[in-house]
């Protein structure tokens, strides 16, 4: 019965996207600090192999290609992708497995993910976060240190061609999170969630 109540009221997964650089990691890691347990990712399949330390049904599902192409051709991926001559996909039951858990299931997606993930009808709210301007990205990833000159600005022509997409397509993202003062842009993607975090407090004291 309890099982049952908790799948009829399943919380919409979030899809959270934006240009690296943006603050989706700092913001997401800052929520997850303050609501331990509210979260989890939705476990993806792929076709490439595992790295050393990766474990089959927490970093991904690793399947061959037979199994992938099995699973396309019969309609269980919400969004499958292809990059580097290896298979990506968001399986509906590794969705489906996280609201189970009554957890709010978070899928990470690059823009080409959002756009295969709008045409699979998937009920999810679509949150964009974004650096002010293109200059202030740049500036955070040179501070981030994380990229070389030629990493930068791959990640800088790839945010201009995201955020022209976002442009060209208004109505993409539930909610569009301007990341300029960190504090507001976190209170910002707090109240967005603000029901499904009660939602999952409710559903965990029972
Ligand atoms: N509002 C802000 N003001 C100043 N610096 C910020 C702000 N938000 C994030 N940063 C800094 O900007 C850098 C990029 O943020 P973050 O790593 O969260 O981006 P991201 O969108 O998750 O990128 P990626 O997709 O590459 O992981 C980090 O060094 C972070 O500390």
């Amino acid at each position: 019965m309890r099982i049952v109540s908790k799948l009829m009221s399943a919380i919409k997964p979030i899809v959270l996207s934006g240009p690296s650089g943006g603050g989706k990691s700092t913001i997401f890691e800052r929520a997850k600090k303050e609501y331990p347990d509210a979260f989890a990712f939705s476990v993806s399949h792929t076709t490439r192999k595992p790295r050393p330390g990766e474990e089959n049904g927490v970093h991904y599902w690793f399947v061959d290609q037979d199994q992938m192409e099995q699973m396309i051709a019969r309609g269980e991926f919400f969004e499958h992708a292809r990059f580097g001559g290896n298979f990506y996909g968001t399986s509906k039951k590794a969705v489906e497995d996280v609201q189970k858990t009554g957890r709010i299931c978070v899928l990470d997606l690059e823009l080409q993910g959002v756009f295969n993930i709008k045409q699979s009808h998937l009920d999810a709210r679509f949150i964009l976060v974004r650096a002010p301007t293109l200059e202030i990205l740049e500036e955070r990833l040179r501070k981030r240190g994380t990229e070389t000159e030629e990493s930068l600005s791959k990640r800088i022509q790839h945010a201009r061609e995201d955020l022209e997409a976002v442009r060209a397509d208004p109505l993409l993202f539930d909610h569009v999170i301007i990341n300029d003062d960190l504090e507001k842009a976190y209170q910002e993607f707090i109240n967005i969630l603000s029901e499904d975090l009660a939602h999952f407090k409710k559903q965990n004291s029972i």
